[in-house]
């Protein structure tokens, strides 16, 4: 567990060519936290920040499902840390809901070949402590909350992170062995939203349908008044 760091995946991506294996890299404090499009993630105190490095040696849309294994990994740390499941959620791509709050995100980052294998940081961002304030994330986001202000439970960083690595080997053991059909499944039980209006926005399009599924490639599916779409990366809005 690293005092500080400027950010647990940019440590990753410094690190990456000189491990031997996969690894988590853990923080109590980051200086320059980053989240998914180009945002700054806050860091109070308390909070829980890793990266798990890992080194798939898959083609890249098989490498992208391990955001359904992170998410699942981190829906059971939570279900573990509280012994509840509660008003936890999966939120599309990769976000994990608590009471209708954003409690936890996933960033992942492709780094390329260092000495010839590709490799993936998974940095995962949990609000065990403190909630950054709503003014801090994008006008019509789900609001933050944090573990403790939702549930009264204490989860210290270090205490997290066990549960969290256990469950995340058990997902991509799973991945691993039966490919994405059981995540999927799994990951759809737990989806918010399903069969609901949402809309996803990229940079540049907005597109709002009825939240049929999740595909076998994991784009989010959408029925809209122009036909199904498929959608491969967006941000979602309820
Ligand atoms: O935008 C999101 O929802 C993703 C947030 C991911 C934040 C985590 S904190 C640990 C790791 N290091 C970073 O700089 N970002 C990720």
């Amino acid at each position: 567990m690293l005092a500080e760091v400027d950010s647990t995946n940019a440590e990753a991506a410094r690190l990456a060519g000189s491990l031997p294996g996969p690894e988590w890299i853990c923080a109590l404090r980051q200086t320059a936290g980053r989240g998914r499009r180009g945002r700054a993630w806050a860091n109070p105190q308390g909070n829980f920040s890793a990266t798990l490095l890992l080194m798939p040696r898959e083609a890249p849309q098989v490498v992208a499902l391990r955001s359904f294994v992170s998410a699942l990994a981190l829906y059971d740390a939570f279900a573990l840390a509280t012994g509840r499941i509660e008003g936890l959620a999966l939120k599309w791509p990769n976000d994990v809901l608590l009471n209708g709050g954003k409690v936890a995100g996933i960033l992942l980052e492709s780094l390329g070949p260092r000495r010839g294998v590709a490799h993936l940081a998974i940095g995962f961002g949990v609000n065990l402590a403190v909630a950054p304030g709503a003014g801090e994330v994008e006008p019509g986001a789900v609001p933050p909350v944090s573990l403790l202000s939702e549930t009264g439970v204490s989860v210290a960083p270090e205490a997290f992170l066990d549960l969290l690595a256990g469950a995340y080997a058990e997902h991509e053991a799973r991945f691993v062995t039966y490919g994405f059909a059981p995540l999927r499944e799994a990951w759809l039980a737990r989806a918010a939203r399903l069969g609901e209006v949402i809309t996803a926005r990229t940079g540049t399009t907005e597109t709002v349908g009825r939240f049929e599924t999740v595909d076998e490639a994991g784009n989010l599916i959408l029925a809209t008044r122009a036909g199904r779409q498929a959608i491969a990366a967006a941000d979602v809005f309820f």
